[in-house]
């Protein structure tokens, strides 16, 4: 790449990530490796089963989130122990590191473990692990949030968080957010208010995705009804003026994800994500992979396809990074150690132009 590449500076940009989930870090080579390990049978009336090539071209192919849901629900079925876990998590560290992330906030889903007999314990476990070792070998702080299935009932995400092992995660501070994921249409973030009263209560940071496919009335009850903290995607605020302004003037950020709007269809390509909106509004927002294995790209191939499509100036970057790291939901302490770093880089790339 070009020295003078804005790329260049996207990468030593400290970057945080907020919104990826774990389990669609699994790239198709370590899905193959786990499951001839744990003797899982992928399914054979598939052919994009074959290799991990003909997987990953099928990857190419999403046709909407339930599609591609389809394929993350059957990848993670390769997950069986606790170093399958910690494997899988420590692929994803060690891209974010390579990709300039300093902070990450990680979304993992416990039903999808529990509703197959893996034990909350062993996913905890491994994921702890994987992140224990990140902050003390790549210098990446972490916090693990629990994302509940809104496609499954209601009562079952209740069930999941009442149970002690989940409430025992919460009480010593290993899982620290709430997230609601998984097929948004026709599953509104009113279902949950009784698992968002109760994550309120315990003190647990709230996020909600909506309004990734589903109507901008989504994010709106899951700011006004689920008390959520964040909007994860939010991408069709674009299409309220009145809770854009709204949204600007509270300071909610919205964790975006660009290439995962365009593989699942929700646009048609990067620069229809309406970012030079909600820069001119002061909406803020990060930049997030999502799904990294599963939609072509990690937290910096995002950055750059935002530039790319979009051409920020270098403080409409800084003032990205700075949102992001505003927005994160570790120590002040280590807020201002990331924007120690942010007023470093951009000064250093500044004199390095002149
Ligand atoms: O993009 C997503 N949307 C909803 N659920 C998800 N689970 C993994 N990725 C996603
Ligand atoms: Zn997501």
């Amino acid at each position: 790449m070009c020295k003078s590449s804005i790329h260049t500076l996207l990468k030593q940009l400290p970057k945080c990530e907020h919104h990826i989930h774990l389990e669609g870090a699994l790239s198709p080579q370590l899905l193959f490796q786990l499951a001839e390990k744990n003797t899982i049978t992928l399914p054979q009336d598939d052919e994009a089963f074959k290799t991990p090539e003909s997987l990953l071209e099928r990857y190419e192919r999403f046709t909407s989130l339930d599609d591609f849901l389809g394929y993350y629900y059957i990848g993670m079925s390769a997950l069986i122990t606790a170093s399958d876990f910690e494997a899988l998590a420590w692929d994803y560290f060690q891209h974010a590191s390579a990709d300039g992330v300093h902070h990450a906030e990680v979304f993992f889903d416990p039903q999808a473990h529990t509703s197959r007999n893996v034990a909350y314990p062993t996913v905890i476990q491994g994921f702890q692990a994987a992140c224990e070792r990140a902050e003390k070998e790549l210098g990446i702080t972490t916090i693990l949030t629990a994302c509940y299935l809104r496609h499954l009932p209601p009562a079952e995400s209740l069930e999941m968080f009442q149970s002690p092992e989940v409430q025992e995660s919460y009480r010593n501070g290993t899982v620290k957010g709430i997230g609601l994921d998984s097929s948004e249409m026709n599953f509104p973030p009113h279902l949950f208010e009784d698992l968002y009263r109760g994550a309120k209560e315990l003190g647990l940071r709230r996020t909600a995705h909506a309004g990734e496919e589903g109507p901008v009335s989504y994010i709106s009850s899951a700011l006004t009804i689920l008390n959520a903290e964040r909007i994860d995607h939010g991408i069709q605020l674009a299409q309220d003026d009145v809770l854009l302004k709204q949204i600007a003037d509270q300071g909610t950020l919205l964790t975006v994800c660009p290439l995962s709007n365009v593989v699942l269809r929700c646009v048609k390509s990067v620069s229809e994500v309406p970012i030079r909106k909600f820069l001119d509004h002061g909406v803020k927002f990060s930049l997030n992979s999502d799904d990294p294995a599963y939609f072509g790209g990690h937290i910096l191939d995002n950055y750059c396809a935002v530039h790319d499509a979009f051409e920020l100036s270098v403080s409409e970057w800084e003032s990205v990074c700075r949102a992001g790291i505003e927005g994160s939901w570790c120590s002040e302490e280590r807020k201002t150690e990331m924007l120690v770093v942010l007023e470093k880089v951009i000064r250093e790339w500044e004199e390095s132009q002149n």
